[in-house]
């Protein structure tokens, strides 16, 4: 279990960084007293000070030096500046651990001071629900030790997994970005039951419960997905119809190429 006395500084308070603060602060990681936010932008951080009741700067090097624990939650076209700013701050006892899509873990390491611990994380929004699905690569000088730390901070806000570092743009095409490819789904099946004359409201829970339902009958049972399908159509049944529909679509290869997509902007950001 993750000391909860150790203290956690977010750097960024947007999206993202809220999302797993408020994770955290659900899952028991760290108690809000001995959790720290910094952002730009103050009225995000008052918010979650009256939400959370976490301390908060508008000034980083006031949260890294209050921090044993940094997760770096800013875009990466920030981290540059950001990374000069605190370098200073960032001692030996410190780890570091960034969200950041795209960037290496050799950038943080070339940037911050000789031996810095640095673990590269890729979660997704669903933090907020305690639901992310996060790939966790960890730099040359983390050890086993921050592994654990970073496995249990991310799976108290969802499912972890330890990838290496080659792989994470990929995870970040997958279940960084991958929340944004259903929704749409969800939205769309929806549209096709309104046409079909249901209530928006009824649509919408229906259609999220179908994929909740789908998602977690996969996970729970271990079976294939395309055995689960063939669960669900019936000879000359009404899903059949619908699964035929898809296929001629397409929609098998939109969503790989979502995926692709999302992945090659990731190893862009990288280079940048
Ligand atoms: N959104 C998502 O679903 C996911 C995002 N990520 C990664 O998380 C990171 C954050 O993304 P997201 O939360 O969406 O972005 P946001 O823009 O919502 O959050 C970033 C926050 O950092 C603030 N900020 C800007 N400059 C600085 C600075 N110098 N010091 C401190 N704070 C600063 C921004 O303020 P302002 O807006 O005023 O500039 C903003 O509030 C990115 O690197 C992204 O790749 C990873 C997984 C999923
Ligand atoms: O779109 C983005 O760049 C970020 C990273 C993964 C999800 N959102």
């Amino acid at each position: 279990m993750v000391d909860q006395n150790r203290k956690i500084g977010f750097i960024g308070a947007g999206k993202m960084g809220s999302a797993l603060m408020q994770g955290v602060i659900k899952a028991g990681i760290v108690k809000p007293e001995n959790l720290g936010a910094a952002d730009v932008y103050e009225p995000f951080l008052n918010d979650l000070k009256a939400k959370l009741g976490i301390n908060i700067s508008t000034d980083n090097t006031v949260i890294a030096r209050a921090s044993d624990i940094l997760l770096l939650a800013v875009k990466p076209q920030t981290l540059g500046s950001v990374l000069e700013n605190l370098k200073a701050d960032i001692t030996s006892d410190k780890l570091v651990i960034s969200i950041a899509a795209g960037v290496p873990l050799a950038t943080y390491e070339n940037a911050l001071p000789a031996g810095t611990r640095v673990i590269r994380v890729m979660p997704n929004i669903a933090a907020t629900v305690s639901e992310a699905a996060s790939g966790i690569a960890p730099g040359k000088n983390a050890t086993p030790e921050d592994v654990k730390t970073a496995l249990e901070i991310f799976s108290a806000v969802g499912t972890a997994v330890q990838v290496s570092e080659s792989i994470m743009d990929a995870v970040t095409g997958l279940s960084g970005s991958g929340p944004a490819f259903i929704f749409p789904v969800i939205e769309a099946m929806a549209d096709g039951a309104v046409l079909e004359g249901m209530d928006r409201k009824s649509a919408l829970t229906l259609s999220a419960q179908t994929v909740l339902g789908a998602a977690k009958m996969m996970l729970e049972t271990g079976l294939h997905p395309g055995e689960l399908k063939d669960m669900v159509t019936s000879p000359a049944g009404t899903t059949i119809q619908g699964v035929h529909a898809l296929e001629e679509a397409g929609v098998r290869a939109a969503f790989m190429n979502a995926v692709i997509r999302a992945t090659e902007r990731s190893k862009e950001l990288g280079k940048k």
